[in-house]
């Protein structure tokens, strides 16, 4: 028997009352792979982020990790995801040391190997030396390596990023993508990431998955979808798909930064 893939998702569809947020979704993310969904606001990325985190339940359709249906093993999906929401996670009156060892425990860390592994992820992250500051005097960046911490104590199998360097200035978005290559290169972890920055996903991932109005437009990796387009960049490609939506507010840029701005404000 074939390994199953670490996501698939099979014709996922949700509403919010009337309005459709994921209208028919296929995708599969294969062990191992850093797979990118990429869209505008309000494309209905979180939504399906938040299925297969198990957030949500499936409203129709059917979403497996690693084999496991998000409905009926709800609490063993859970035990193989590392989940970074766009959020807060971190709480900024704790040390970045507390911080962690707080998710340790809360993510069933054996309790012998909680103060190691929260000392190896934290060094992992380059911040052992603030791990003993409060997180509230953190950079943006530190704050997103912080939450990366956190979500990587437990050993996930997929780790899952909602826009994980939202916000943040060139030097730090570096600085976060040098992180999470390190650490899947060590591991072999499969990662779920949701960014709008074309260029940090033609960059970084391994297959990309553009999603418009509920639905997956195109999906490849970035290479193959823009020779198949004759596009220069996967900007590009992304425009050809979404049209006008793009400049109509499409990516409410200034909205989302300051959320992520006010996250330990
Ligand atoms: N809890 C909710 N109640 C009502 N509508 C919602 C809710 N969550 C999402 N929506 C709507 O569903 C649609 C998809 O939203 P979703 O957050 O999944 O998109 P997104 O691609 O992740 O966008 P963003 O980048 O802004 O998070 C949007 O129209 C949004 O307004």
């Amino acid at each position: 028997m074939t390994d199953p893939a670490a996501v698939q998702v099979c014709g996922l569809r949700h509403r919010f009352g009337d309005a459709t947020a994921v209208d028919g979704v296929d995708l599969r993310v294969a062990p191992g792979e850093l797979f990118g969904l990429l869209g505008p606001n309000g494309a209905g990325k979180t939504t399906t982020i938040r299925v297969i985190t198990t957030l949500l339940p499936p409203q129709q359709g059917t979403v497996e990790v690693f084999g496991l249906d998000v409905r009926t093993r709800q609490m063993a999906v859970r035990r193989l995801i590392g989940y970074v929401p766009q959020l807060l996670s971190a709480d900024p009156a704790l040390t970045g040391r507390e911080n962690v060892a707080l998710f340790a425990r809360l993510f069933d860390v054996p309790r012998r190997e909680r103060r190691a592994r929260t000392a190896e992820v934290i060094d992992a992250m380059g911040l052992t030396e603030a791990a003993g500051r409060a997180a509230g005097t953190y950079s943006g960046g530190m704050v997103r390596r912080l939450e990366l911490a956190q979500a990587l104590v437990s050993s996930p199998h997929l780790l899952i990023l909602d826009e994980p360097t939202i916000g943040l200035d060139p030097v730090a978005r570096d600085g976060v993508w040098e992180r999470i290559t390190a650490v899947r290169a060590q591991t072999g972890m499969t990662v779920l990431v949701t960014t709008h920055y074309m260029e940090e996903a033609e960059q970084h991932c391994d297959r990309v998955a553009l999603m418009h109005r509920g639905r997956i437009r195109a999906i490849g990796t970035p290479a193959d979808l823009i020779v198949g387009l004759g596009a220069d960049s996967l900007e590009d490609v992304f425009r050809s798909y979404t049209g006008d939506d793009l400049e109509t507010g499409g990516f409410r840029d200034v909205t989302a930064t300051r959320r992520t701005a006010h996250r330990l404000g």
